[in-house]
């Protein structure tokens, strides 16, 4: 079976190609290469180019008319650059998506997976999140996602696609064989300024120690993004059970267990042996007190459950960062 994975070349595609080869699953990629990196197209089919070039669509499905189902994680994804660039947001995840769509349709291939994110959710008291909370995102980036579930609803009743949403809480970790991980060596994540806290010797900064939440500092669901990359390859192989043509379906992607920032520090010591000292600072403009996920839907659909720990996140993180520049050459 093949897949066309658009956007395969970036952090979680890669992660999802190398599960579906370990499946089995033969992976097409097709990526602009502005946030992927070459270096994770190794052993794999790869087409460099937009994801709204009909030209290039046409030619990967003329290459390949046996690809079953398309997984669309092309997209920018950093929040605070949404809030300033909004417009080249909204044309590279929306307008261009749309374009691929079509092409999709075009082409035959009605089965689509789309990557989108726990960021459409709004904020809930209860902090627990499901799927029947309504769509509030609250920026640029999370409304591109939102914008996107909605026009791929549409487009399933309209050309009887099916259409799969799964969204992804705050992924961690990298492949566990250590072909793909994080691109930037510097992420501005929790877990990424703590690894740099614990490297340089300095404080983490705790952006908000005044949250509704157990100890007063922000919650999140973080998931190994090998865990992520498993839910894709159950989807695909039990797609038209769990998406009939002319559905759209969507699905959260979590470990179901919330972590705040004082336990994330805690845990990174019990992995690392370095105990970060902490240092209380403001809330970041528009941060949230935030939340963990309810995947029993995941489940009852495909039979996917998380089965990697917050500690197995940190330490495949931990050791991407020494893998890196061998697979990345830099
Ligand atoms: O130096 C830091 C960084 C973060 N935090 C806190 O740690 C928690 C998690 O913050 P992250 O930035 O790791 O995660 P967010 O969920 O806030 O945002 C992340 O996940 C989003 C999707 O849900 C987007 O992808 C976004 O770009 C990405 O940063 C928050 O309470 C934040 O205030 C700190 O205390 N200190």
């Amino acid at each position: 079976m093949k897949v066309l994975i658009v956007g395969g070349a970036g952090y979680i595609g890669s992660s999802i190609a190398s599960a579906c080869l370990d499946d089995g699953i033969t992976p097409i990629v097709l990526d602009n290469l502005s946030t992927g990196v070459e270096a994770f197209l190794t052993g794999r089919e790869a087409y460099i180019g937009d994801m709204a070039d009909q030209v290039l669509l046409d030619k990967v499905f003329h290459d390949h008319p046996d690809i079953a189902v398309t997984i669309h994680c092309g997209a920018l994804i950093v929040v605070p650059d949404s809030v300033r660039e909004p417009l080249r947001y909204y044309r590279e995840n929306v307008a261009k998506s749309v374009e691929l769509v079509d092409g999709l349709v075009r082409n035959g291939c009605r089965r689509i997976i789309f990557s989108s994110t726990a960021a459409v959710y709004g904020q809930t008291d209860s902090l627990v999140v499901d799927e029947s909370l309504p769509a509030a995102p609250s920026s640029p980036y999370g409304r591109t996602k939102a914008m996107l579930e909605d026009i791929l609803r549409d487009s399933a009743e309209a050309f009887g696609l099916g259409a799969l949403a799964l969204r992804y809480f705050n992924p961690i970790g990298a492949d566990p064989r250590l072909r793909t991980g994080l691109q930037t060596r510097r992420p501005t994540h929790l877990l990424g300024r703590l690894i740099e806290a614990a490297e340089t010797g300095t404080p983490l900064t705790v952006t908000g120690v005044d949250w509704p939440t157990r100890d007063g500092t922000g919650i999140r669901d973080y998931v190994h993004v090998w865990d992520l990359a498993r839910a894709h390859v159950a989807a695909v192989r039990g797609f038209d059970a769990v998406c009939p043509p002319g559905s759209f379906v969507a699905a959260n992607l979590g470990s179901g267990a919330g972590c705040t920032v004082l336990e994330m520090v805690e845990a990174f010591a019990e992995v690392s042996g370095v105990r970060v000292p902490v240092e209380p600072a403001a809330r970041r403009k528009g941060d949230v007190p935030g939340g963990y996920a309810r995947w029993d839907r995941a489940h009852a659909l495909f039979g996917w459950r998380p089965t990697l720990t917050l500690q197995d996140g940190i330490r495949d993180a931990l050791r991407w960062i020494e893998a890196r520049p061998s697979v990345l050459g830099d």
